[in-house]
């Protein structure tokens, strides 16, 4: 069985902190045709603010994933079709990449190993609040980058490498040189999607383009057209 995101193109990320954009509903958001929604923010998450969101997408025809950004904010739900843990790895802690990840484990009984999976990051964007968060070692060259993408899938059996610019648009030829240098994981690109050609752009290289903070900027019609560009990239 193939992974679901191995047919991806477009994920929505819904920041459970932040409003949906004028009077929009998660009924509007699940039909903007992204493959996915992915719940999940850096700073203000806790688990009711997650609980709601997982709560009002429930009902909703479109495949939902958590993405806690700490163990304590990991919510189980039957509505959930799994989650997409992050493991950082240029955090300059370890507790990002492997710590946050024991502790859950061992705080918690039952975990349901089928529907969990993790997701490689590499953090580029020095301003954002994960790098901040995680003490990420933003300073890294496209040949830096590779080489991290390349040790995700091969050393690491990683599923999905996620290269995350979050509120910038990121070097398209680092992205490019990420995919080159991936056989079977699936890459996926966020940060600074606003729009048809950016989305096009990005969808062009990476396996899968993320949207964040233009759902909540600019609303549904806006995501619409990002759906259409990553689309039409991975349709060339
Ligand atoms: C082991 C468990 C269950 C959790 C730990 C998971 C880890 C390692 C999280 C660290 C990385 C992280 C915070 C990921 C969250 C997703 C993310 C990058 C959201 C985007 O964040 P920003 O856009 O920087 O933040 P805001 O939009 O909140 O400012
Ligand atoms: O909010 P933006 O900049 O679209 O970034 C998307 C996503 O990669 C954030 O985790
Ligand atoms: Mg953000």
């Amino acid at each position: 069985m193939t992974n679901p995101w191995a047919e991806w193109d477009h994920v929505l990320k819904v920041d459970p902190d932040k409003e949906l954009y004028g009077d929009e509903t998660f009924e509007d958001v699940a039909v903007t045709g992204t493959d996915a929604i992915e719940i999940g923010g850096t700073l203000g998450m806790t688990e009711e603010k997650m609980q709601r969101v997982i709560d009002a997408c429930a009902d909703q025809d479109v495949a939902l994933y958590q993405e806690p950004s700490n163990p304590a904010v990991v919510v189980d739900s039957p509505a959930l079709d799994g989650y997409l843990i992050p493991t950082v790895f240029n955090a300059a802690d370890p507790f990002w990449i492997v710590g946050a990840h024991a502790e859950w484990v061992r705080i918690e009984d039952g975990l349901d190993w089928d529907r969990t999976t993790t997701e490689a990051y590499i953090v580029l964007n020095p301003e954002a609040s994960v790098a901040e968060y995680t003490d990420a070692d933003c300073d890294l060259t496209a040949d830096d980058v590779t080489a991290y993408a390349r040790i995700a899938e091969k050393m690491f059996g990683q599923e999905i490498v996620y290269l995350e610019y979050s509120g910038t648009f990121g070097d398209p030829e680092t992205v490019a040189a990420a995919a080159d240098a991936l056989d079977s994981a699936t890459l996926f690109y966020g940060g600074g999607v606003h729009d048809y050609e950016t989305a096009n752009e990005m969808g062009s290289h990476a396996d899968v383009v993320v949207v964040g903070d233009l759902l909540h900027e600019e609303g549904c019609d806006a995501v619409r057209e990002t759906v259409e560009g990553a689309r039409d990239a991975n349709a060339e």
